[in-house]
């Protein structure tokens, strides 16, 4: 679903991304992981076609990005906000649904916010929402048109520990009917939830695979350990 060849970028004559090869299939979740800089925003950026890389293909469904038609297709969740703070939780997914949908927007739109637990603030203006409650609107938004497609950048940074569990068990359903998900994240037990791993160090891929067989090859039973011998604490 998404492929991804020989991606090279620059920024100025700082190279941040170094011949990425990647291939995500229909129905994984998929986690990107890295220490702080070391390419994963970027990379989720070339994927959605925002960046267009110095070399390399990226492909999303078969089909060579950036191309528009293709929008309508996956869901993207940057790691910045990107609301309408004068307006209400509704107001806001109701600007971006309707892009995309005309029949069933309401029900789609009731249902992302029952999903994200936002249900009982819709009608609150969003600068009035905290900083976890804004991050659950862009999820919401990123799911609202129900895409094959979702590429989450750091989709649960800053929620508790409830929240992260029902948005989860949402990926896993969201699997379950055949979605694909990509994801970046910080977080260990989080990793150890997705399907396959890709560690980013330095913009490069260093170590690709399932959990289970990173802890095989490392013979161990913890994450952490695979994390510590790829280099260090902080993924
Ligand atoms: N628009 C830009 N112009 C110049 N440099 C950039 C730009 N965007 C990112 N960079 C640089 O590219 C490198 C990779 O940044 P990127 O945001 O992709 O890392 P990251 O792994 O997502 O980090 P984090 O986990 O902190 O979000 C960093 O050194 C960053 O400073």
């Amino acid at each position: 679903m998404i492929e991804l060849n020989g991606v090279s970028h620059s920024f100025g004559n700082i190279k941040v991304l170094e011949d990425i090869n990647l291939s995500v299939d229909k129905g994984e979740v998929f986690g990107l992981l890295g220490p702080s800089g070391s390419g994963k925003t970027t990379l989720v950026r070339i994927m959605t076609g925002m960046i267009v890389p110095d070399e390399g293909r990226v492909r999303l469904r078969d089909q060579e990005m950036p191309k528009r038609s293709l929008m309508k297709r996956f869901g993207y969740m940057a790691q910045e906000d990107a609301l309408y703070q004068e307006l209400t939780a509704w107001e806001n997914l109701d600007f971006f649904a309707s892009f995309y949908l005309r029949k069933k927007k309401k029900e789609r739109m009731e249902h992302v916010l029952h999903i994200t637990g936002l249900t009982e603030y819709k009608e609150r203006p969003v600068f009035k929402f905290s900083g976890g409650m804004k991050r659950r609107l862009s999820l919401a938004i990123a799911l609202v048109h129900n895409p094959d497609i979702l590429i989450l950048d750091e989709p649960t940074t800053g929620l508790d520990p409830v929240l992260r569990r029902s948005i989860w068990s949402e990926f896993y359903q969201l699997k379950e009917n055949g979605k694909t998900i990509l994801i970046t994240t910080h977080a260990l037990d989080e990793a150890e939830k997705c399907d396959r791993l890709a560690m980013l160090r330095g913009g490069k891929v260093i170590a690709a695979g399932s959990p289970g067989e990173w802890k095989k090859e490392l013979r161990t039973d913890s994450l952490e350990d695979v994390f510590l011998h790829y280099g260090g604490g902080d993924i």
